[in-house]
C-alpha cells in the first residue's frame, strides 16, 4: 500500500530537451494532430522555456539538443532515443517525417561520448520505453501497438542488458506508453490502465501492487506524459485531478502549461529525455 503522507525524496537527474523553434503541425500522424488548428509558434517556444525553466529550478541539469529546420516534431526530445546505465538505444521512427530526427539524436549522443547502440528495430525512444532502476532489479517497461515494434523490446534488452517488459497499448489516442503510464520513484509508476490490453493490465497489477491509477481524465489531460525526480513530479496544468492523486500519494505536483505542444500530441514528458548513467 501507498502511504498517504510519505515522506518522498528527489534524485538529481540530467535531461535532454529541444526548443520548439521549428515547431508546427503540418501532417497529422496521431489523433490529437489537426493540421487547420493554428499554432502559436512563439507561445510554444515561451511554454517549453519555463517547462527548462522549472527542470533547472529544480535542480536538475538540462541539455539542449540544436533544433532542425524541416523537423517540426523535433520538440518531443524524449522519441530520439532510451538511455540507461550509461548505454543508448537509438530510435528508428515509424513515420517518414521523424524519420531524420534519429541522426539528430544520435550526432549528440556520440559528441558526447555515450555508448551508442543503433537500432535495427522500429523504436520510439522513451515514448515507448520506461525506466524503473529499483523495481525488481531495474526494469524497463516498453510499449507497442502503435510505434515501436515487438522485436524492438528484445533489440532493448540486448543493447541495454536489463529485463524488458512488452506491454500492448490499445487505445489510439495513447498511441506511447508516455501518455498512459510514468516512472514516479525509483520503483513506482502511475498508470492508466485503461490504455493497455487486459493481460498488459495484468502484469502491471503483478509487478506493480502499489501503483498510483488514474483514469480516463487524468489521462486526456496529458496528465501521465510527466516527468518525476522521485518527490517533485511535473505535470501538464490541465491534469488537476491527477495532481491531487499524486499529492495525497506523498509527491509534490509541479503544473506547467504546455497548451501549444498538446497540439503536436505531446507534453511535459515528450519533450524530455533522461539521460541516465
Ligand atoms: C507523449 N508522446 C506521445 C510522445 N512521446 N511524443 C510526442 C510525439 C508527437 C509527434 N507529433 C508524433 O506523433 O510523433
Amino acid at each position: 500500500m501507498v502511504t498517504v503522507n510519505q515522506q518522498r525524496f528527489p534524485r538529481k537527474r540530467t535531461y535532454l530537451m529541444c526548443s520548439p523553434d521549428y515547431f508546427a503541425v503540418e501532417y497529422a500522424i496521431n489523433p490529437w494532430m489537426d493540421v487547420t488548428t493554428p499554432v502559436d509558434r512563439d507561445l510554444a517556444v515561451k511554454q517549453w522555456d519555463r517547462l527548462r525553466e522549472t527542470l533547472v529550478g529544480l535542480g536538475h541539469e538540462v541539455h539542449l539538443l540544436t533544433p532542425e529546420q524541416g523537423l517540426p516534431d523535433m520538440v518531443y526530445a524524449a522519441n530520439g532515443g532510451f538511455v540507461v546505465d550509461g548505454s543508448v538505444y537509438g530510435a528508428r521512427f515509424k513515420h517518414e517525417q521523424r524519420a531524420a530526427e534519429a541522426a539528430a539524436h544520435h550526432a549528440f549522443y556520440e559528441a558526447q561520448g555515450w555508448r551508442f547502440i543503433a537500432p535495427s528495430e522500429t523504436n520510439e525512444g522513451e515514448g515507448d520505453f520506461a525506466y524503473v532502476p529499483e523495481a525488481h532489479g531495474g526494469l524497463i517497461l516498453a510499449g507497442h501497438g502503435f510505434r515501436t515494434e515487438i522485436p524492438a523490446h528484445a533489440e532493448a534488452q540486448e543493447a541495454l542488458g536489463r529485463p524488458v517488459v512488452s506491454l500492448r497499448l490499445i487505445d489510439p489516442r495513447f498511441y506511447h506508453l508516455d501518455v498512459a503510464l510514468a516512472a514516479i520513484d525509483d520503483e513506482n509508476i502511475v498508470y492508466f490502465p485503461g490504455a493497455f490490453s487486459a493481460a498488459s493490465q495484468r502484469v502491471l497489477t503483478q509487478l506493480f501492487p502499489d501503483a498510483v491509477i488514474a483514469d480516463d481524465e487524468d489521462a486526456m489531460a496529458f496528465g501521465l506524459n510527466l516527468v518525476s525526480d522521485g518527490a517533485n513530479v511535473v505535470l501538464n496544468s490541465e491534469a488537476t485531478r491527477l495532481a491531487g492523486k499524486l499529492k495525497a500519494a506523498g509527491y509534490t505536483p509541479v503544473p506547467v502549461e504546455l497548451a501549444e505542444l498538446k497540439k503536436g500530441g505531446g507534453s511535459v514528458k515528450c519533450c524530455i529525455a533522461e539521460l541516465r548513467h
